[in-house]
């Protein structure tokens, strides 16, 4: 039934309650609703924030956004991690329906000593009200006295009852009259990473390896060599380091260098091929050291301020373990044999898929133990390979069980696929989401895309922007050279505050095995890929300098680690695009930052850029200062301002709004 006060359209709501919206600790968000009531009366609504206690939050009303639109909205922020919820109480306001019919009464004299009383008399009922301060109480019977005293002129009179005291008292605790609240929904608060996060893929055994000839076979790296790179990585300023599985992998069609099917002796495999004699999902390579250097890696790793994020990859090489004590969890067919897993049009030959419907609790309980093992040495994030081709509500319990005990765990959603069931996963629990940032090069796309995720789905999805991955070298990069790179990292790193790259990303590394391909020629995902970091630091060959800075700006401000408050903002030129990043603190402070790119990486490009000045919190005609944080320069804006934009030197323009 609908409430005595309609209430409808609350956001932010995930599938009407069913699943809770997601926000981070200390992040401030919008709620907002529409409501309404029969006839004149004034209405008001209020927002109750319950954190997982069920405490109460301080009293937050809404605000209405403008004449005629019946919007209220309000923002709230949950200082704890926890299942928060929240309604919202909607009521009718007899003060303000007074003051609005008294204002054009008693100017008119019509009704005046009626109104007066009627005022007066709403006034001692608002001073009775429980909870009022001592002054709020004097400044309403001051009031009431005010309005029965008939000596004054009606005129004071009316303006004792409407002043600036009467009314803050009133909208500090108003009277409410048939309140109407809607049920509580569910809300998710997590830790900040879940939302802001700087990720670096790092492939273990390619730290100090080598590719063998001459006789010698080719030698992995280790856990030990790769702790080596760690302090680097901390350097440029990640914060978490996402390693591709760390598992023995399978000898029985295993995959050779380039993605071939007849490997040499010495190639090592692919990593996401688990398992072999030598264990499975909870074992480590032996070739990459013993689960002790894997329990080092992980402490090193927290030493510098970072966190390990393990792949979790539900399938097995014809050599896992399971295989044999579990032929029951994979699909045989009719001749006996089981089929290999794809991703259509790309072929796993060296893999099975499992079958999550034979022994759904045999599967489920082993792969929650496999989590709660790499949990207990450290690992609080997990990568999950392809989670779109197995069950959906089969995640929903795994996370479910994993955030019963470790709520702080994160997963991140590795789905490539169609939106339904990239969002659905978001839904069911996945804290941060890969997305289809790679393939939005144009313009257009990126202000299409991102206008999305900020607004209609920021409530559940999370979105990590990667320019690149082992399995996604996009054309940009292959054929866009060294500013391709500066410019893809500048968006995935200021339009979202989560964003990752896979390394080699900082050394230009950009061949793919062949024309119209998007994987690398060489790829390390079959072969070992020694780097020379030194030598491209001493040589100038590298990006960290820029991901370093990227990196700082993304910590020192906080507008770049939230997603809701991005704006779009015209400019004339396709090639040339402007957003914002604002913030508005609860004391009223902002942080700004302006971003524009050249996505040319060919030309320089000249444009103008057109503000949406009150979106920065500006009037059309204000100028203000901004500082570039890439070249240290200061420029003087408006609403129009023109920018050029050189590649070949900086194809961004990263501007900080400083407020006199
Ligand atoms: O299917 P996606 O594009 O989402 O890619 C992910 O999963 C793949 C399967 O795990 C994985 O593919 C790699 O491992 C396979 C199994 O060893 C191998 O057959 C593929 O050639 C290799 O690319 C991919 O890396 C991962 O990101």
């Amino acid at each position: 039934m609908t409430g005595r006060i309609p209430i409808s359209n609350v956001q932010p709501v995930v599938a009407c309650g069913r699943y809770p919206a997601k926000a981070v600790v200390g992040e401030r968000f919008t709620v907002s609703a529409t409501v309404f009531r029969e006839g004149h009366d004034a209405v008001a609504a209020n927002v109750v924030l319950r954190d997982p206690d069920g405490r109460k939050g301080p009293w937050t009303p809404m605000r209405k956004l403008g004449p005629g639109i019946d919007v209220w909205e309000a923002e709230v922020e949950p200082t704890s991690e926890g299942r928060w919820s929240f309604a919202i109480e909607a009521w009718s306001d007899p003060y303000e329906t007074w003051h609005h019919d008294a204002g054009i009464k008693v100017p008119a004299g019509l009704d005046v000593e009626l109104m007066l009383e009627e005022g007066a008399r709403l006034l001692e009922r608002a001073a009775k009200v429980a909870g009022r301060s001592a002054t709020g109480k004097r400044a309403l019977t001051d009031a009431v006295a005010a309005l029965r005293d008939a000596d004054r002129p009606v005129e004071a009179r009316y303006a004792a009852a409407t002043a600036p005291e009467v009314t803050a008292t009133l909208a500090e605790l108003p009277l409410r009259d048939l309140v109407t609240s809607t049920e509580r929904f569910p809300l998710q608060v997590d830790r900040e990473r879940a939302l802001f996060s700087s990720w670096y893929e790092l492939f273990p055994r390619s730290e100090g390896s080598s590719l063998g000839g001459d006789g010698e076979p080719a030698r992995s790296g280790t856990f030990r060599q790769a702790a080596e790179r760690l302090p680097a990585i901390a350097a440029m300023g990640f914060d978490v380091v996402y390693l591709p599985p760390i598992h023995p992998i399978g000898f029985t069609a295993r995959k050779g260098r380039n993605n071939t099917l007849d490997p040499a002796p010495d190639d090592p495999g692919v990593p996401w091929a688990i398992g072999s004699p030598a264990g499975g999902h909870d074992a480590v390579h032996p070739d990459l050291g013993t689960i002790e250097d894997f329990d080092s890696f992980v402490a090193r790793t927290r030493e510098l301020g970072m966190e390990v994020a393990l792949d979790l990859a539900l399938q097995a090489s014809p050599d896992h373990p399971w295989v044999k004590e579990h032929p029951e969890w994979f699909t045989t067919r009719a001749d006996g044999t089981i089929a290999y897993a794809e991703n259509p049009p790309k072929k796993y030959q060296d893999i099975y898929p499992i079958n999550f419907d034979n022994d759904p609790q045999g599967i489920y309980n082993e792969v929650l133990r496999i989590v709660r093992h790499w949990i207990s040495h450290g690992v609080r994030i997990f990568r999950v390979d392809n989670p779109h081709t197995k069950p959906v509500n089969f995640w929903e319990w795994l996370l479910g069980e994993v955030r019963k005990t470790d709520p702080d765990v994160l997963f991140l959603a590795e789905a490539f696929t169609r939106p339904a069931m990239m969002h659905e996963l978001a839904k069911v629990g996945y804290h941060q989401s890969y997305t289809y940032f790679t393939w939005r090069t144009s313009k257009q796309e990126l202000v299409d895309y991102l206008t999305e995720l900020s607004t209609e789905t920021a409530h559940f999805y999370r979105p990590n922007f990667w320019p690149n991955t082992p399995d996604i070298l996009h054309a940009y990069l292959q054929y866009g050279g060294p500013a391709a790179f500066k410019i893809r990292a500048t968006l995935a790193a200021t339009l979202t505050p989560s964003y990752g790259i896979y390394s080699g990303y900082e050394l230009y590394e950009h061949v793919a095995v062949r024309p119209g391909s998007e994987e690398y020629l060489d790829s390390e995902k079959y072969q070992y890929r020694p780097r020379d970091w030194e030598a491209a630091e001493r040589e100038g060959r590298t990006l960290s300098p820029y991901l370093t800075l990227l990196n700082r700006l993304r910590r020192d401000h906080l507008a770049l680690q939230r997603l809701r408050g991005l704006r779009f903002h015209e400019t004339d030129s396709e090639h040339i695009l402007a957003y914002s990043k604002r913030v508005v603190r609860a004391d009223g402070s902002d942080d700004t930052v302006l971003v524009v790119v050249n996505l040319d990486p060919h030309s320089v490009r000249e444009d103008t850029v057109h503000l949406n000045m009150p979106e920065l919190g500006f009037g059309w005609d204000d100028h203000f200062a901004v500082r570039d944080e890439i070249t240290g320069e200061t420029f003087w804006w408006g609403q129009h301002n023109y920018v050029r934009l050189d590649p070949y030197t900086e194809p961004a323009h990263i501007l900080t709004v400083r407020k006199v």
